[in-house]
């Protein structure tokens, strides 16, 4: 009625060429390699595992099609990023209100780290206190609030509430998060709350949602986010450009993003330059 239609089978048609021309890369480097090697089959990424399970699942029952491969790989895409991006945006404003939290973290950083080299997916696990101010600022910002709605299967009462089968019953995990009686200072941003927190799962806290259907991209995140910000903070010192203030407001939409884009200059933070370039 408002285009949204039309609009949204361009854009479909426009990832559908994209997904198409990266798996027809994949397939003619792949059999070149194995004219080469003469080995095939190497799993060497999500894509290829994709495509050996689409090769071996020809002659089954149940097929893996292209049709499917398009669809995970359109879920990983949609899934994956603006939540990252969002993220990794929050995670840095608050540092940026709170400064010496931003200190503590360069220190830990330089410690695992140390300034003559950059961050590398082996120093993740030791660095407890950068975890615990993303563990915060998904508290304090999830980037989906309501998770997903969930369809009560069978009627019950909860809380003294009659939830009839069949609602769509949303989650609001932000106000979870602002509940004073579940956190102490909700509104307070204190990382320190997860320096000793246990791997034991927790449902006051729930920013990839929970059961079934919870996201299949955490473990991928956790990684990625932490890789992401650890580069950020040890490679660089971060300032507001010159008369800009810090604002940490909200906008709602399907993920909850800052109402005005952060906006940062960088500092070159380590002592060899030749760290910088690729
Ligand atoms: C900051 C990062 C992310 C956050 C906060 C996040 C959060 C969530 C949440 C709350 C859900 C709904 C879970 C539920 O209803 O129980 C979800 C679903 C999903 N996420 Fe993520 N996600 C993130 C990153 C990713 C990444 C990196 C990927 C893929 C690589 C991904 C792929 C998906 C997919 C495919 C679903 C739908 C799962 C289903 O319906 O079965 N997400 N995510």
């Amino acid at each position: 009625m408002q285009g949204i239609e039309r609009e949204m089978k361009k854009i479909l048609r426009s990832f559908n060429q994209l997904f198409d021309s990266v798996i027809e890369l994949r397939k003619n480097a792949a059999s070149e390699k194995e004219k080469v090697t003469g080995m095939s089959g190497q799993k060497s990424d999500f894509l290829q595992v994709l495509l050996d399970l689409h090769n071996e699942s020809e002659d089954s029952a149940t097929s893996f099609t292209m049709k499917h491969i398009k669809g995970i790989l359109m879920d990983t895409l949609v899934g994956g990023t603006d939540t990252t991006s969002t993220m990794t945006e929050w995670v840095m404003a608050e540092l940026m209100q709170h400064p010496e939290k931003m200190e503590k973290m360069k220190k830990e950083l330089c410690d695992v780290v140390g300034l003559n080299n950059t961050v590398e997916e082996f120093h993740l696990p030791s660095l407890s206190y950068l975890n615990a101010v993303i563990k915060e600022s998904f508290r304090m910002h999830p980037p989906l609030p309501l998770i997903f709605p969930r369809c009560c299967g069978q009627s019950l009462v909860l809380g003294g509430y009659t939830i009839p089968k069949g609602s769509r019953v949303f989650l609001n995990m932000w106000s979870i998060n602002m509940d004073p009686n579940v956190w102490d200072n909700p509104s307070e941003f204190q990382s320190e709350r997860f320096l000793n927190d246990t791997d034991k799962f927790d449902f006051r806290y729930l920013p990839f949602g929970a059961g079934r259907r919870m996201c299949p991209g955490l473990s991928l995140e956790e990684k990625m986010l932490a890789l992401i910000l650890a580069s950020l903070l040890h490679s660089f010192d971060w300032k507001l450009p010159q008369g800009t203030e810090l604002e940490l407001s909200s906008k709602f939409g399907l993920v909850v993003k800052k109402k005005i884009p952060l906006r940062l200059i960088s500092v070159p933070r380590l002592t060899n330059s030749e760290l910088y370039k690729e």
